[in-house]
């Protein structure tokens, strides 16, 4: 079989930034075709898109992808976790979505876990202890901010519902994205109505979850901007990191770090994560099991930020010196300081521009690796229970998986590999959350697990950085910062 011989699937990435589609071939796992259209975030002291135009995006993307699209046998959408999607009766944004990184809902969630019970019962209910960028934070705020929006809402949707409800005109989700939003209890792996009653939500508008290898719908009438033909199968999808779980076929014990608008660290678990300090979301993955994981709010778009501040293309690092930059420019969610803006410090006559662009790299990674440290302690609880779960305690640490669209950087690669101090691997496959939906569409149409289709693909493949030393000066030196610049940082 050639590699063009189909079926076709499409996967579909809809991220903060942008929506990225790829038309996949299901026997060899062969990119036939891709495309990508942005989307608008506002700035401010909010984070908000225009559901509609997540759909737009999507159908210029599908657009660019010509006819291979139209030969599509399933399509699934893995989309930014956590945004609030407030739909009419007529299943019209009542208002535009709260995204993920709107800090704005920080002090709903600190009341949240104060009236029911505080953090340790929420990690034990609920898998996580709630934060600002949480769904049920949002829907609190907006309640309290917006009751008329509130009130002339007849249908909840995360961002990945809202597009795969967009195909199938159904409301559906799935397990992955539904553990994000705080009132899916993944203790009972059900919608916590103790919960909703206390933000006032009616369950009967929330979708339905759909288990994994469940169909979501089919593609409801088609229309001129899509290229499915009426009756296309929808997978469930699910949000953005489990679907990249998904799209590298990971296994427990490999850990993953996402460069994108967010970084992400993660690793599938087969233990349910409950992380009383909240550090760890106790995500559910797209498949049965756990993806504990931890989220910055600064990464790729803060960094190019500061490079931009500095008049310098974000590969003209330089080394040395004594800068330490703290990139919370959105203010912060690991560590939990939502409150927080950028931080400089340690300049001296001597410091170049290119080594506060470093400290700003190294700044961005510190607060990953930190949580690194506690997502694997899940997964090396996980190790314990039995050959299957995790690595061999005497081999090396399996490298790290760098994914996302700072992967592709030089300065990011070299930052995590020397403040890691681990093998770094980075996939040749560029688009992992796509490509985890198309691989969940493909088991739709072949029986088979999703992240067994895309191990078959070899969407991992790609080259491995070796380890070098640890650099423990810097990450005492940034540690220290953060330990003294609490008041500072609007550390509570
Ligand atoms: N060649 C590159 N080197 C470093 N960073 C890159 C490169 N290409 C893209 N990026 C970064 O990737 C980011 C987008 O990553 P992506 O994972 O697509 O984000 P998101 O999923 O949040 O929309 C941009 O903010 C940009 O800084
Ligand atoms: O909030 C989280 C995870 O909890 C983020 O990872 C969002 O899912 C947004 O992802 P990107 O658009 O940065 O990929």
């Amino acid at each position: 079989m050639s590699a063009t011989d189909g079926p076709y699937v499409v996967g579909v990435d809809s991220s903060t930034q942008s929506t990225k589609v790829l038309v996949v071939d299901v026997a060899t796992g062969a990119v036939v075709a891709s495309g990508q259209a942005p989307h608008t975030v506002t700035t401010g002291a909010g984070r908000e898109s225009d559901p509609e135009q997540w759909f737009e995006a999507l159908c210029a993307a599908l657009a660019q992808c010509g006819e291979a699209a139209h030969r599509a046998a399933a399509v699934a959408v893995g989309g930014q976790q956590h945004g609030l999607v407030t739909l009419d009766a007529r299943g019209r944004p009542v208002r535009p979505a709260l995204l993920w990184n709107d800090v704005r809902s920080a002090p709903q969630a600190r009341r949240l876990v104060e009236e029911l019970g505080g953090a340790r019962a929420w990690a034990d209910r609920c898998g996580s202890v709630p934060g600002a960028s949480f769904t049920v934070s949002k829907w609190a705020w907006l309640t309290e901010h917006e009751p008329e929006a509130a009130a002339a809402t007849a249908a909840v949707r995360l961002p990945h519902d809202y597009l795969t409800g967009r195909l199938t005109g159904t409301g559906t989700t799935d397990r992955g994205d539904a553990s994000g939003t705080g009132w899916w209890a993944s203790a009972t792996e059900a919608y916590d109505e103790e919960v909703l009653a206390s933000v006032g939500l009616d369950p009967a508008l929330l979708p339905r979850v759909v288990g994994p290898g469940e169909v979501a719908g089919t593609v409801r009438e088609s229309h001129g901007d899509l290229p499915f033909s009426t009756g296309t199968l929808v997978a469930a999808g699910t949000g953005d990191n489990a679907a990249a779980a998904l799209g590298l076929g990971l296994l427990p014990g490999t850990p993953v770090l996402s460069l994108g608008t967010s970084g992400t660290v993660y690793a599938v678990s087969r233990r349910r994560p409950a992380d009383p300090t909240g550090t760890v979301a106790g995500f559910a993955d797209a498949r049965g099991g756990w993806l504990p994981l931890a989220c910055t709010l600064n990464c790729t778009q803060a960094v190019d930020r500061i490079a931009t501040l500095l008049g310098l293309d974000r590969e003209a690092v330089e080394a040395g010196g004594t800068a330490t930059v703290l990139p919370y420019l959105d203010g912060e969610r690991t560590p939990d300081l939502p409150h927080a803006s950028g931080l400089l410090t340690g300049v001296r006559q001597d410091t170049t521009g290119g080594q506060l662009l470093q400290a700003a790299y190294d700044g961005a990674v510190h607060a990953l690796l930190d949580a690194l440290d506690r997502v694997l302690a899940v997964d090396a609880e996980d190790a314990a229970d039995g050959p299957a779960g995790g690595a061999d305690p005497a081999a090396p640490p399996a490298p790290l998986v760098l994914i996302g669209g700072g992967a592709r950087g030089t300065a990011w690669q070299e930052t995590v590999r020397r403040l890691s101090g681990r093998a770094v691997r980075i996939p040749e496959a560029r688009e992992l959350v796509a490509l985890g939906a198309a691989a969940q569409a493909a088991g739709l149409l072949t029986g088979e697990d999703p992240a067994a289709v895309a191990r078959r693909w070899d969407t991992a493949r790609g080259s491995v950085l070796d380890p070098v030393e640890r650099d423990e000066e810097t990450l005492r030196r940034i540690s220290g910062v953060l330990a003294d610049a609490g008041p500072l940082l609007g550390a509570r």
